[in-house]
């Protein structure tokens, strides 16, 4: 007969040693919420997936309460370039147009929230999924962006969602009864149109709503880097401008960075922006003083 027990890794001594560390900040975090934002790009892989999953769990069954927030940009982009479609983006915001719409829509509240949901609940988890729409989440508007150089200048980028509101009470009620919320990031408008909302947008305004302990942000890169590709460790306000306006931090790293910011000086109080490619790097953010990828400050 085989013996399904895995192998420690670690000797007996030094694994008791590294639970017994995780108490202090087991019982520091007990009953907060963490809003774990998932990015498509740290989803790729399967055994990443599955890590990331048991963390999930691992972090609800010790009393905390994790809200996900997944994206799903590579993933819409497979789906357009099946369609013949590109995606084009303007400062980090997908251009949407009314067949995006329907392939975001499509992908992000059917195949991708529903990997997630899976692998939560193999893992031991009662993760349940929801878009903006359910519960009214997530009221939206269509977005005015300005150009980030010329601020006369306003870029029309179709059907994607400004936030004007978040009514929380069906994650609440959720979590009450020891469910797992996994969000995806679609916003009803005043007509019921549906608008495409930037992940890491809706994932800072979550937790500032529901006043997280935590706001990690999952992605595939080790974090923030300047301009020689050095990891920046932590980031203040003024830094940030600056590494903003001399073009050191573009592309999808825009919205995160401005929505790790506002989550910051909105009162949660740590906001990480992390490595998804590192397994388990989720648990050792909580559970241990080891610090992971850029810290946002609020000042
Ligand atoms: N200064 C920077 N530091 C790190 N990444 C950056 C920076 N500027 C732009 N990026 C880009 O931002 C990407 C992360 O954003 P994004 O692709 O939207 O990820 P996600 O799918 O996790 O939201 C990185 O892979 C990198 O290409
Ligand atoms: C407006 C806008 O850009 N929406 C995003 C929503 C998905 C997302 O944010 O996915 P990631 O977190 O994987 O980047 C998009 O269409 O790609």
């Amino acid at each position: 007969m085989t013996d399904n027990t895995a192998a420690p890794t670690v000797a007996p001594h030094d694994q008791a040693q590294i639970l017994a560390q995780a108490m202090p900040y087991i019982r520091k975090f007990h009953g907060k919420t963490l809003v774990i934002k998932y990015g498509g790009n740290a989803m790729t892989d399967p055994a990443l997936q599955q890590a990331f999953a048991e963390d999930v769990v691992l972090l609800k069954l010790v009393g905390m309460n994790p809200v996900v927030v997944h994206g799903g940009g590579p993933q819409i982009e497979t789906a357009l370039k099946r369609l013949g479609k590109k995606g084009e983006f303007i400062q980090g915001m997908r251009v949407t147009d009314a067949e995006t719409m329907e392939v975001v829509e499509w992908v992000l509240g059917g195949e991708v929230q529903q990997d997630i949901v899976g692998m939560i609940n193999r893992a031991g988890g009662k993760a349940v999924g929801l878009t903006g729409r359910d519960g009214g989440l997530i009221r939206a508007k269509k977005l005015r962006l300005v150009d980030s150089q010329d601020p006369t200048k306003e870029h029309d980028v179709g059907q994607v969602g400004e936030i004007e509101s978040i009514d929380p009470s069906i994650l609440t009620c959720l979590q009450d009864d020891a469910f797992i919320p996994v969000v995806s990031p679609i916003g009803f408008g005043a007509n019921n149109e549906s608008y495409n909302i930037n992940a890491d947008v809706v994932a800072a305004k979550l937790a500032t709503v529901l006043q997280a302990e935590k706001l990690l942000m999952l992605t595939n890169i080790r974090g923030v880097l300047d301009k020689q590709g050095e990891l920046l460790t932590e980031l203040t306000p003024s830094r940030i401008d600056e590494l903003c306006a001399d073009g050191t931090i573009s592309g999808g790293m825009i919205p995160k960075i401005a929505g790790a910011l506002d989550a910051a000086k909105s009162g949660v109080n740590a906001v990480h922006i992390i490595d998804g490619r590192v397994p388990h790097a989720m648990l050792l953010e909580v559970l241990s003083e080891q610090a992971f990828g850029t810290m946002i400050r609020s000042r």
